[in-house]
C-alpha cells in the first residue's frame, strides 16, 4: 500500500475508461472497491478476466476492483464516491444512487461537462440532489489509457472542504498519480469542462496541416478566452496556471488520445459531425459544451472568438478552413488580460484613430 494510511471502501460509478481507470488507481493503493457499471457482459469481463473490453481493451485491472450492476452493495458502506459518468447522463445517475448516498460519504465528480437546463456543473448537481456536505471535482490532464496504463500523472481535487481534498490525496495519490488540492472547485471544474472546446478546435488544425506556431496561438488564445469566460464566472484566474487549466489544455489539444481532440479531426478531414461522432463511439463532451459555452457567452457578453467560430463550424455548416480565420479576424487586444486589460488597449486604438494617427496595419498575404 502507498499512501493511503486506512483501508478505504471506494465506490465508482461509470464503467467507462476514466471510471475503469480510477477504480484501478485506488485498489494500487490499497483500497477495496466496487464498480457500478449497467452492462451485465461487461460487469463479468471486468470481475473474470480484470480487464473492460469495450473501453479500455488493452489494460488490466486492479484484480482487487470488484464490478456489479448494483447501486446499492456497490455505494454501501464506501466512504468515497467517484462519478464517472457522462454529463448528459450524470443526474439521472446520482438520482437513482441517492437512497444509498449519506451525508458522511464523500462525494467526487470526475466528468468534465455542463448541463444544459441551467448551465450546471456536475459538482452543482449533486449539491443539488443530495445537500451534502463534502463535495469536489477531480480534473486535471488525465488520458484515461495513460493513467491505466500507470504513465506518471498528475490531477487536482477541488474542494471548499479540507475533509475531500485531503481523503482524495491520501486514497488516490500513489507512485504513478499525484493528487494536488485546490480550493477554487468551480474554477477548476469549468477548465475541464471548457479545454474540451478547444481540443476539437486543436483537432481540426492539426488536420488541417496547421503548423506549430498556430497551434501554440490556438492554445495560448484558448487559455486566455476559457480563463476569461470562468473569471466572469467567478473562479480565480490563477487556478488557469495549474493542472486543471493549461495543464489539461495541452494534453488535449496535443493529443489523439484524446476524444474531443479527434472529433476535431475528424472533421478536419471532412467528416460530417455525426460522422465524426459515430466513428469515436465514446462522449466527447466538447461538442455539446461549445453550444451553451457560446449562449451563455453572448448572454453574459463575454468575448470568445474561437469558441464561436468552432460553434459555426459544428451547427451552422461554416467550412472547418474558417477556424483559421476565426484565428486572425479577431481583435489585437491584450495578451494577458488579467495585466494590461483588453479594454485599455480599445480603448488606446480609440484614441489613436480619433487624433487620425491610425494606421490599418492590414498586411496582405
Ligand atoms: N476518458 C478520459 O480520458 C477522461 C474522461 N473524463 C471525463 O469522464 C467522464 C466519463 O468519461 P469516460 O469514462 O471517459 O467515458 P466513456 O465514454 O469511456 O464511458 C462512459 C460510461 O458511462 C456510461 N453511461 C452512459 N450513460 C449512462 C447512463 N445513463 N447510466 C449509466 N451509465 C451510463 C457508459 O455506459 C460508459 O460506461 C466524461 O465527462 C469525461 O469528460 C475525465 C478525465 C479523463
Ligand atoms: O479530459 C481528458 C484528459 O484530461 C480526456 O479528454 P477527452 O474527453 O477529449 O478524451
Amino acid at each position: 500500500m502507498a499512501m493511503a494510511e486506512q483501508q478505504s471502501n471506494v465506490a465508482v460509478l461509470g464503467g467507462g475508461s476514466f471510471g475503469t481507470a480510477l477504480a484501478s488507481i485506488a485498489a494500487d493503493n490499497g483500497a477495496n472497491v466496487r464498480q457500478w457499471l449497467r452492462d451485465e457482459a461487461l460487469v463479468a469481463q471486468i470481475n473474470r478476466e480484470h480487464r473492460n473490453g469495450r473501453y479500455l481493451p488493452d489494460y488490466a485491472i486492479n484484480p482487487a476492483v470488484t464490478a456489479s450492476t448494483d447501486l446499492k452493495s456497490v455505494l454501501t458502506g464506501a466512504e468515497l464516491v467517484l462519478i464517472a459518468i457522462p454529463s448528459k447522463a450524470f443526474r439521472s445517475v446520482v438520482q437513482a444512487a441517492k437512497p444509498w448516498l449519506s451525508p458522511e460519504q464523500i462525494l467526487v465528480s470526475t466528468t468534465k461537462g455542463i448541463e444544459q437546463d441551467g448551465f450546471l456543473l456536475m459538482s452543482q448537481v449533486l449539491e443539488q440532489e443530495t445537500g451534502f456536505p463534502h463535495i469536489g471535482v477531480i480534473a486535471g490532464p488525465n488520458l484515461a489509457s495513460e493513467i491505466a496504463d500507470k504513465q506518471l500523472t498528475a490531477t487536482v481535487i477541488a474542494s471548499a472542504d479540507a475533509l475531500t481534498r485531503t481523503r482524495v490525496q491520501q486514497v488516490l495519490g500513489c507512485r504513478y498519480f499525484r493528487v494536488y488540492a485546490s480550493n477554487d472547485r468551480h474554477g477548476v471544474e469549468l477548465g475541464g469542462a471548457l479545454k474540451n472546446i478547444y481540443a476539437i478546435a486543436a483537432g481540426m488544425a492539426a488536420a488541417l496541416g496547421m503548423g506549430e506556431n498556430t497551434r501554440s496561438m490556438l492554445m495560448t488564445r484558448a487559455l486566455a478566452e476559457m480563463s476569461r469566460f470562468a473569471v466572469a464566472q467567478g473562479a480565480n484566474p490563477m487556478t488557469f496556471l495549474g493542472l486543471a487549466g493549461v495543464g489539461d489544455l495541452i494534453v488535449t489539444c496535443s493529443s489523439n488520445l484524446s476524444r474531443n481532440y479527434r472529433v476535431g479531426h475528424a472533421l478536419g478531414t471532412g467528416l460530417s459531425l455525426e460522422e465524426a461522432v459515430a466513428a469515436l463511439g465514446q462522449v466527447a463532451e466538447g461538442v455539446n459544451t461549445v453550444k451553451l459555452v457560446c449562449a451563455k457567452a453572448r448572454e453574459m457578453g463575454v468575448y470568445m472568438p474561437l469558441a464561436e467560430g468552432l460553434n459555426r463550424v459544428l451547427f451552422d455548416g461554416v467550412p472547418a478552413q474558417e477556424m483559421a480565420s476565426t484565428l486572425m479576424m479577431g481583435e489585437q487586444s491584450s495578451d494577458v488580460e488579467f495585466i494590461l486589460p483588453r479594454e485599455a488597449v480599445q480603448q488606446a486604438h480609440r484614441e489613436q484613430a480619433h487624433q487620425g494617427q491610425h494606421n490599418s496595419g492590414g498586411c496582405d498575404e
